[in-house]
């Protein structure tokens, strides 16, 4: 029996991988295409994206989504059932996409496919990571050298590993294909450094190709046929080598998220200044889910990476769906105490209509 390809999808939180997902659903140019997400957050933001994007090949029964959690921590409770489900549909998929965290190891999901139930059935097909050059070109995953020195001497004891930049490392390390996404928002010569930068990071051979939206045609991410899962030993993580000895557990204790509840959004374009405000003030790495507009049939689309914030009305509410606004915030854990985390809960609500959230409560 063939066996059946799998494209792992990688990159950071905000890089673009559902956009890059919606654009290959949408020129799969026939195949049947399985798709498997795994999200940080209580909140099934991508899947409910995807499956409210109206694309034939994107229907409920289409996307599956593995249960909140790291897909790297979980891959014998979750990921391995999940496949096995999958593969004993009696339509089985083309392909299969499987949609990381921004901030899953790739590592130990490709290791998975060496497990005998799926080793047998399914080939991983190439680990395509998605970058937001963008970010990169801003040096968002760089450690500020001053601050570090800093800290250094103020005291010797400190771990100074950057989180960011390591999982960054590592989403590349692990790449097939690499994709420059966000092109548009850099220039030609930023474009240039920036894969200069990345091509020394990668493995050798590695092919890097620009996107914008993520906008690739379906041969370029699909067909690569690495075979992944034989090569990955090769591909340590910095997790993997640090902790090769001791076997010590991974864990994301580093990154925070939790879900805001507010009430309607009266005026989009003022709520997305007030978010933006707030992310500038604290450590958001990343904001999204969906709004209640009055009066709009549709509902509003919220996404922040960094800085930047962009809302759209993405489909209809549903009859018997809730009209509510709910947001995931995500950050290190470092900037985001308890406190912290009621402080920007309240200030998201302020910027909402509370008499409205406080009727439907
Ligand atoms: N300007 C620009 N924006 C983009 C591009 N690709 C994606 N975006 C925007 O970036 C934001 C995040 O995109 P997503 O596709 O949700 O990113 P993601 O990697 O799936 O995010 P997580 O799942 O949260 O890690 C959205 O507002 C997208 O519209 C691009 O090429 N250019």
């Amino acid at each position: 029996m063939q066996k059946i390809p799998a494209t792992v999808i990688t990159g950071f939180l905000g890089a673009g991988k559902t956009t890059l997902i919606r654009n290959l659903l949408q020129n799969a140019g026939g195949r049947k295409i399985a798709l498997i997400i795994n999200e940080f957050g209580d909140l099934g933001v991508d899947g409910d994206i995807l499956t409210g994007c109206g694309i034939e090949t994107c229907t409920e029964d289409d996307v599956i989504e593995l249960t909140n959690g790291c897909i790297c921590c979980t891959v014998a409770d979750d990921f391995i059932p999940t496949m096995t489900k999958l593969l004993a549909r009696d339509r089985l998929p083309d392909h299969i996409v499987i949609e990381t965290s921004g901030l899953a190891l790739p590592q130990p999901l490709v290791a998975a496919f060496n497990w005998p139930e799926v080793k047998t059935r399914v080939t991983v097909d190439g680990v395509v990571t998605v970058i937001d050059t963008a970010a990169v070109a801003e040096g968002r995953f760089a450690d500020d050298e001053d601050k570090v020195a800093a800290a250094r001497i103020a005291d010797t004891s400190l771990d100074h590993d950057n989180p960011l930049e390591e999982l960054f490392e590592d989403q590349i390390r692990a790449a097939d294909l690499i994709v420059l996404n966000k092109a548009d928002l850099v220039d030609a010569a930023t474009l240039e450094r920036v894969r200069a930068e990345i091509a020394g990071q990668a493995a050798a051979g590695v092919k890097i190709v620009s996107a914008e939206a993520g906008h690739l045609p379906a041969d370029v991410l699909l067909g690569i046929a690495a075979g992944t899962e034989d090569l990955i030993a090769e591909r340590k993580s910095h997790h993997e080598i640090e902790h090769e000895a001791d076997g010590a557990e991974h864990d994301h204790d580093e990154f925070e998220s939790f879900v805001v509840d507010a009430g309607s959004v009266v005026d989009p374009k003022a709520f997305a200044d007030g978010l933006a405000g707030l992310i500038a003030t604290h450590d958001i790495l990343r904001v999204k889910g969906f709004a209640e507009v009055p009066g709009k049939a549709m509902r509003l689309v919220v996404q922040a990476v960094g800085q930047r914030i962009e809302t759209y009305f993405d489909r209809p509410w549903k009859f018997g769906e809730t009209r509510a606004t709910r947001l995931v915030v995500i950050g290190l854990h470092d900037g985001l105490d308890a406190a912290t985390c009621g402080a920007i809960t309240a200030a998201i609500r302020g910027l909402t209509d509370d008499a409205a959230r406080d009727a439907a409560e």
